[in-house]
């Protein structure tokens, strides 16, 4: 009989993105009849050393830009390459794709098309096997449902406000499961809501990019006290319970040729940017900050992370871009105690499983991670159950591109039942 893990076919076509922006879909299919599709996301704010997107020069025509020429990528180049090889040779397939590609970031293809055929690759092979894509990609001991950050106030690139910091978010820690755990974020989201109208008024609940509120606000202090509040009014302890993370995304509001980053309407040096995320780290018991510093300070992350003696997670996302050369600097440096993980950094599945391991034999904890840009795709719930986590950051739990992954996770934890296990009582923090 021939093998059913064959790839039998391969197609693309232009779909559409949380914000209306045009990207690639890739359909798999294999001879036994498995059909892996995937959808690539898309970041605004990204890291000046991530994997390219490839999009076509019609700005002009259309504000949002086809992705024409990597659709046509993936039917030309890539399709003929990885037709009739098994899906399951992930690290193969993605190797063909590397070398077709020829370039160091992918900009010849497009990481838009490569990654979407990378994963539907991974989704044809596990529907194949008829196993769950957690599985497949982790194996039977993957039973561990990660910790949400749920980025509930937007500013920065994702939203019309004022607030230089990016994101937001609360992190349900201190639950025994994560369906419980995602309660508590939504009452939390919902009492967050009449917070703000009192605070603010109507306006004040118009939401971002990732579905969490975009308040006329200014400070950052200011957004985080909502939150405070938002969370006490539902009865949770922000100590144990429910604490609260921020990506700062601050290569968003670092002014190059003055070297000093503008946040809360003034204008701070790097020293004193690490004097203000201490005092708000401490007065506010943080559990992480993501890019604190401009993405090329390995020494500035270093020292914050120093400072905080592991208190605060020190996150790195635009410093570290899901690159394992990127991350190695970060580990000579000790810049980091956690990092993002967004496959369309990189471009490839097997890169991304790489760097995952690279942080996880130094200790760095992973935070698989969408993109504002989203779709209904939910590959990211698999992979954060397949690396059993501890932590997934998937948006707002409202909007369908990003209850999309939690939905997901509530459908595999219903799946491992008595064996699902939440990440909130294994982390030591
Ligand atoms: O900075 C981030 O962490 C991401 C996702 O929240 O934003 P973007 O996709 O715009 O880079
Ligand atoms: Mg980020």
């Amino acid at each position: 009989m021939s093998n059913p893990y064959v790839i039998r076919f391969v197609d693309a076509i232009q779909v559409l993105d949380s914000r209306g922006d045009p990207t690639v879909e890739v359909m798999v299919e294999t001879v036994g009849g498995g059909i892996g599709r995937a959808i690539a996301p898309a970041g605004a704010s990204r890291g000046k050393y991530e994997a390219l997107e490839l999009r076509d020069g019609d700005a002009a025509k259309f504000k949002g830009r086809s992705v024409t020429k990597a659709v046509s990528n993936v039917i030309n180049y890539i399709a003929p390459a990885i037709q009739g090889i098994d899906a399951r040779r992930q690290r193969e397939i993605d190797r063909i794709m590397i070398q077709v590609d020829g370039t160091a970031n992918k900009s010849r293809l497009g990481a838009n098309a490569i990654l979407a055929t990378s994963l539907a690759v991974a989704k044809a092979a596990a529907d194949t096997a008829k196993i769950p894509l957690f599985q497949y990609l982790g194996g039977i001991d993957s039973r561990i449902l990660p910790i949400p950050l749920l980025n509930i106030i937007n500013g920065g690139a994702h939203a019309g406000n004022e607030l230089a910091v990016q994101e937001f978010m609360i992190v349900p820690i201190g639950f025994e499961t994560f369906s419980e755990a995602m309660r508590a974020a939504v009452e939390i989201y919902k009492e967050l809501k009449s917070v703000l109208k009192n605070m603010y008024g109507a306006s004040a609940v118009n939401v971002g990019d990732e579905g969490g509120y975009a308040p006329p606000m200014k400070y950052v202090r200011e957004a985080i006290s909502t939150l405070l509040k938002a969370i006490k009014n539902c009865g949770y302890d922000p100590e144990k319970q429910v604490r609260i993370s921020l990506d700062a995304a601050a290569s968003q509001f670092y002014d190059e040729s003055s070297k000093t980053y503008v946040i809360d309407g003034s204008k701070l040096a790097r020293e004193k940017l690490l004097e203000y995320w201490k005092s708000i780290a401490i007065e506010f018991n943080i559990l992480s900050i993501e890019d604190p510093f401009n993405e090329e300070d390995f020494e500035a992350y270093a020292e914050l992370k120093k400072e905080l003696k592991n208190k605060t997670i020190i996150v790195g996302d635009d410093l570290t871009v899901t690159s394992v050369e990127r991350l190695e600097i970060a580990i000579k440096h000790n810049s980091v105690s956690a990092v993002i993980v967004k496959p369309n950094q990189i471009g490839t599945l097997s890169e991304t499983l790489d760097f995952i391991t690279l942080a996880k034999n130094n200790n760095i904890y992973t935070i698989i991670s969408h993109r504002s840009g989203e779709s209904e795709d939910n590959t990211i719930a698999h992979l954060a159950v397949a690396v059993k986590g501890p932590f997934i950051k998937t948006g707002a739990p409202a909007r369908g591109e990003r209850t999309a992954k939690y939905n997901e996770l509530l459908r595999i934890e219903k799946y491992l039942s008595a064996d699902a296990t939440y990440a909130g009582k294994l982390l030591k923090m």
